[in-house]
């Protein structure tokens, strides 16, 4: 079968899109395997789904590296709302997607009749005390001591549809990641897996960060991921809360806006290129 696809990033968190208005595919896990090998495959963090929904604009699904389904991705649904526009499938520049998190509201920023960039209402974050014993001292929390490989962390865990563990440091360019992302990952006081953020305050409300995904390893940028870091910062004093905190990544910078209704997430979302597949 001949199957046509777009690869799309936000901020080099590069995914395979496809249009599934009209196109069925039977095993998506499978998939993604296959086309995101960089070597025999297009190449790419994992696989996504544009498809309709029945209560919102569109629905996404997305699927990692390894097959496993993310609930949510806050790189993939910024360039979801542009392939969207781009291609007239909807013509608004306020529109829904429905993701397995819940329907998010977006807005669209246009150049040239195309979308440069999304802010994406990403909904509340929640605190996920019941995986670790979580101190509250006022407005902040006093991240929880633990135990991965043979070093002792201080974690945050945050949710934003999907989890995350932000752990701050000092000096995030020289953490071995790939040594130490895997064993967050696979640790056991997380029986679903979990995204990992190190975190560096650079300064008052900008972050530093690099991520090791939960399904995908170490990717350039994770959505969702500078959402959670910058909750976890306001919560433990580093940022503000009602102002625009700066994540820089590796592939770019993404501003986020937390309140005490919802998270705003606003950053770029770039087309590379289409082609078509036998699969
Ligand atoms: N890159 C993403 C998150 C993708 C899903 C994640 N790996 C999971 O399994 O939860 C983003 O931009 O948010």
């Amino acid at each position: 079968m001949e199957l046509k696809f777009t690869k799309m990033h936000g901020l080099g968190n590069d995914y395979i899109y496809i249009n599934c208005f009209d196109t069925v595919i039977e095993s998506p896990e499978t998939l993604a395997i296959t086309l995101s090998d960089r070597h025999f495959g297009i190449g790419g963090d994992g696989i996504v789904l544009i498809m309709p929904s029945s209560i919102a604009d569109a629905k996404m699904r997305m699927f990692n590296l390894d097959g496993s389904e993310g609930k949510m991705c806050g790189n993939a649904i910024r360039c979801v709302a542009k392939y969207l526009y781009d291609n007239t499938i909807v013509a608004k520049e306020e529109l829904t997607i429905e993701t397995l998190s819940g329907v998010k509201t977006l807005s669209l920023y246009i150049e040239n009749g195309l979308v440069e960039k999304v802010k994406v209402d990403m909904g509340k974050a929640e605190l996920i005390p019941e995986k670790i014993p979580v101190l509250l001292e006022g407005e902040s929390i006093i991240a929880s001591p633990i135990t991965v490989g043979t070093e002792n962390y201080e974690i945050t865990c945050v949710s934003m549809g999907n989890p995350h563990c932000v752990v701050f440091c000092h000096d995030v360019d020289n953490v071995k990641l790939s040594a130490i992302g895997p064993l967050f990952e696979h640790n056991a006081l997380f029986p679903d897996r979990i995204n990992t953020e190190f975190i560096e305050v650079v300064e008052r409300n900008r972050l530093k960060m690099r991520v090791w995904e939960r399904g995908s390893g170490e990717t350039l940028a994770c959505g969702t991921g500078a959402c959670a870091s910058a909750v976890a910062a306001v919560l433990n004093g580093h940022c503000e809360k009602n102002s625009d905190i700066d994540v820089e990544l590796l592939g770019g910078v993404l501003t986020i806006h937390y309140t005490d209704d919802t998270v705003f997430m606003t950053g770029s979302c770039t087309k590379v290129f289409e082609g078509t597949i036998n699969i």
